[in-house]
């Protein structure tokens, strides 16, 4: 029974069921095209503050599982479908999706048209949207959407507060995350490549983050304008050239800004796990995972000391850099995701080799 609506920027109404959270939540509205994934999607903190409109018409049916997390937290507000699915079918599942999304306060409508939403969002752009009662009179609708403004800088918000580790048996380098929004399958991986990971608040000074002797820096993903991390921002101009530093998606963005590069923020940016991305250097193209409304303009990186690494192949836009002689990298996909394909994972032994080298303390001497 129709019992919520969705409300858009642009004043389209679209009624349907609701499951998750019964409450009312206003967001900016984007789409993910992932066929799979909605669990990874619901826990990867950069969505804090989206809703996610997804264009596989069939989201729930199987579960969730404890393992599969990507945050302890969930910071996204909720997820539009088409249909939703409450019984799921899976050995490793534990709990439903809606028991997931009511408890973190998440918000969900189905029985809608998300291929009209999805279209309509990929011509006017990611725009804000509210889900509400069924019955909440329209102009107040749009009042609160008028009114609302995105938030400044959500990294706070999600970043950890305290310092916490994820060690690997046969450790062979230490790797200090600064915790942005980190996806805990990145940590997965560097534990795997055989890095023990100290995991650091985002304003974590110079000073601090060298006293836990780290061969290499490592900046997460994170939600919202790149341009707001100050403080992170500031920590690559004085890193640089000190540990090799690998940065993924925020992480990506917020190199570029250090090294004087400039952002823009995208029509409605690419989310899904099927992104062709051509490698500059080998020619290869992976197909990788991505999430994110924030891009590097290619033009801006000349004289900054990064090379262009990788371009998406749909739209031409930057997806990997590099500074090869202080040894810092940066993807703007996802290398640790797996939404089948596996071509990125590379891109950890590439900073394990970095870290081999000796550090970029000895940057200046060895090029990368
Ligand atoms: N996944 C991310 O790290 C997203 C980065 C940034 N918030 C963007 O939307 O572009």
């Amino acid at each position: 029974m129709n019992n919520k609506k969705l409300v858009l920027e642009n004043g389209m109404v679209f009624e349907g069921e609701g499951f998750g959270a019964n409450k009312e939540k206003l967001a900016e509205i984007v789409f993910n095209t992932s066929v799979v994934g909605y669990q990874e999607i619901l826990s990867d903190p950069s969505y804090c503050g989206q809703m996610v409109c997804m264009t596989y018409p069939l989201i729930g049916n199987y579960g969730l599982t404890d393992e599969d997390y990507e945050s302890k937290n969930v910071f996204m507000s909720g997820f539009i479908v088409h249909e939703y699915n409450d019984i799921p079918s899976n050995f490793r599942f534990t709990r439903t999706l809606g028991e997931v999304m009511e408890e973190a306060g998440a918000v969900g409508i189905s029985g809608v048209d998300t291929r009209e939403i999805v279209r309509l969002i990929r011509d006017n752009g990611s725009m804000k949207a509210l889900i509400c009662d069924i019955d909440k009179p329209y102009e107040e609708c749009m009042k609160m959407i008028h009114e609302y403004q995105y938030p400044k800088n959500q990294v706070p918000t999600v970043s950890t507060k305290k310092v916490w580790y994820s060690r690997t048996p046969n450790p062979q380098y230490t790797v200090v995350c600064v915790d942005c929004g980190v996806k805990l399958n990145i940590i997965r991986k560097l534990n795997q490549a055989g890095c023990n990971v100290v995991v650091v608040p985002y304003n974590t000074t110079k000073e601090e983050i060298l006293r836990y002797k780290p061969d290499g820096l490592f900046l997460s993903n994170g939600p919202g304008d790149p341009e707001n991390v100050t403080p992170v921002i500031n920590l690559v101009k004085e890193m640089k050239g000190v540990v090799p530093i690998l940065g993924i998606c925020l992480g990506h963005q917020m190199i570029g800004l250090a090294y004087g590069a400039k952002t823009y923020k995208m029509k409605f940016g690419h989310r899904g796990g099927n992104h062709p991305v051509k490698n500059l250097d080998t020619d290869k193209v992976e197909i990788t995972s991505q999430n994110h409304s924030f891009a590097i303009d290619i033009k801006s990186l000349e004289g900054t000391g990064l090379r262009l690494t990788h371009i998406n192949l749909l739209d031409n836009e930057a997806e990997g850099m590099m500074d090869d002689i202080n040894g810092v990298i940066a993807v703007q996909y996802h290398p640790e995701s797996a939404a089948g394909p596996e071509d990125s994972e590379y891109i950890f032994n590439r900073f394990m080799d970095l870290m081999k080298k000796g550090g970029a303390s000895n940057a200046k001497k060895n090029r990368y």
